[in-house]
């Protein structure tokens, strides 16, 4: 099968969280089963050009068409470990993706909807028919709109779109504007419930509400979310659009790719181990002490590694750090925010913890440390209010650490509480999990981890290396979305 990944992000060269991983994780499964794999992105100037190899110049004239004039367009193309790349350039004053970051910008909307349509532009014109296009949240919700809409009648009528979404939190809202930027025009047409009007306010058109419309089939990442999405307020607004297209939306669990996020083969871990060698973990706790400069202590190390934001459960991770103090655990955070009052509160809270011996506050983006993190600490900590499906505790799974995690979303398919799971059998269990987004139901299962790390070492040995057997790969996700594909391959 041909398929084309339209996407914002792709890691390691572009990413700003999970959506990265997927993007390059899925697409290397595909391709490993024998699959043409192309992505397209956008061409930023602050992506990790370390990471591109053979950069060239793949087309240098396409012209996009936008607000009724066009806008020329360079496409680069590259291999970013393996796979093929496409990254589009526009030459325009707006500098779309010159602006030395991924998102954040007051007009991230059009910035996206260009995007997108740069993307379809690049397939007519270079004709390129893949079988399946594959387009990843908000930022390229207007692909399988304008495809069905526009280039269907310009020999683009065979191709078939699947559209999976990692957040419902970011729709992407846009007006009259992106419908004649775009060329979709026709105001009242699109202005319509059944098309791409918000379900909440009625002046405004829905980029994820029409890549769901649109789309042959829809996901979200993990089982428990697509439920979650659908009748609960975690669909953010779009549930009763779910509900109307359920027949073709579905929850795959995403997979980790253990090439990259595997202790025995890591590069940027000091020591290698698997489940054999346990013991070289605490080499890497070592290191990981001294690069943070933390006391040597016997003491277990609690980490949390991602975004800052209220999807993560923000007062949650800052009391969590407190509580591991108080219990006599390490602390150490890798995290951004993009809220400056949620940046600002950790600032604040780094500077007052700065001399404490037992944490440490690591405030950016930083690929390599992750990895000694993810390898050094005994626990990681994921208190989401909501998580489609989470990556930290898989990662923190495959590497020995033991997940504390709050039972939402993905993470209820993924972390099985050790003292009370009652659907899995005890040994298969792996963490621990708490409901609540109370302090005292985080503290609970925090003071279990702990206490099991204190009092029975060994079986909290066990509880880790177990959770290292887990296959959380991309094999059976990757099984799924080509049945996926072959079904709506087959649509007309
Ligand atoms: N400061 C930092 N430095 C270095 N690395 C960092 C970092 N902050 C985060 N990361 C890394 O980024 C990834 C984050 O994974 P998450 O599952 O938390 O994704 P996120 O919430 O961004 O995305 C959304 O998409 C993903 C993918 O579908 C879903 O799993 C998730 O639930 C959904 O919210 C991990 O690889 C983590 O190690």
């Amino acid at each position: 099968m041909y398929i084309v990944q339209i996407a914002s992000e792709c890691a390691p060269v572009i990413k700003a969280g999970g959506l990265g991983d997927v993007v390059y994780g899925l697409s290397r499964e595909l391709e490993i089963r024998g699959n043409c794999v192309e992505l397209i992105l956008p061409k930023y100037d602050c992506m990790r050009y370390d990471h591109i190899w053979g950069l060239h110049d793949a087309y240098t004239n396409l012209s996009v068409p936008w607000y009724g004039a066009a806008i020329n367009c360079s496409v680069y193309c590259g291999w970013v470990h393996g796979r093929v790349c496409f990254f589009i350039e526009a030459h325009s004053q707006d500098n779309f993706f010159n602006r030395g970051c991924y998102y954040g910008c007051d007009d991230d909307n059009m910035r996206f909807a260009f995007f997108s349509k740069a993307a379809l532009e690049f397939l007519l014109q270079s004709n390129k028919r893949p079988d399946i296009i594959h387009c990843h949240d908000w930022q390229t919700g207007l692909v399988p709109v304008m495809l069905n809409e526009i280039y269907k009648y310009h020999g683009m009528e065979h191709q078939r779109v699947c559209y999976t979404i990692h957040n419902f939190k970011h729709q992407g809202i846009g007006g009259v504007n992106t419908l004649r930027a775009t060329g979709l025009n026709q105001e009242a047409y699109y202005f319509q419930y059944d098309k791409l009007r918000d379900n909440f306010n009625p002046f405004a058109l829905n980029f994820m509400k029409g890549g769901i419309v649109y789309s042959n089939a829809v996901t979200t990442v993990s089982p428990n979310h697509a439920w979650e999405a659908r009748t609960t307020d975690v669909g953010s607004g779009l549930g009763h659009t779910l509900h109307l297209h359920q027949d073709k939306f579905s929850g795959v669990l995403n997979g980790i790719d253990y090439d990259f996020w595997n202790p025995e083969i890591d590069r940027y871990i000091p020591y290698n181990y698997t489940h054999d060698d346990f013991e070289q973990k605490l080499y890497n706790k070592k290191a990981l002490r001294e690069r943070l400069l933390l006391r040597s202590d016997d003491k277990p190390i609690i980490a949390y590694i991602g975004r800052l934001d209220n999807q993560k459960g923000v007062h949650l991770v800052h009391h969590a750090i407190y509580h591991a103090l108080n219990k006599g655990a390490q602390f150490v955070l890798l995290g951004s925010a993009t809220e400056p009052g949620i940046n600002a509160h950790f600032q604040h809270e780094k500077q007052f913890l700065n001399s404490n011996p037992d944490v440490h506050l690591e405030l950016g983006f930083n690929e390599e440390l992750s990895h000694l993190i993810y390898a050094g600490a005994d626990m990681i900590i994921v208190p989401s209010n909501y998580e489609p499906c989470g990556l930290t505790q898989m990662i923190g799974l495959k590497y020995g650490t033991v997940p504390v995690v709050r039972g939402v979303g993905g993470l209820v398919n993924t972390v099985f509480d050790r003292d009370y799971d009652q659907n899995v059998p005890p040994e298969q269990r792996n963490g621990y999990v708490f409901y609540d987004t109370d302090y005292l139901a985080l503290e609970s299962a925090m003071d279990r981890a702990i206490d099991l790390w204190y009092q029975h070492p060994e079986e909290f040995r066990n509880l880790a290396i177990g959770g290292m057997k887990y296959d959380y790969s991309w094999n059976a996700p990757g099984t799924e979305y080509l049945k996926i594909y072959d079904w709506i391959k087959h649509q007309w």
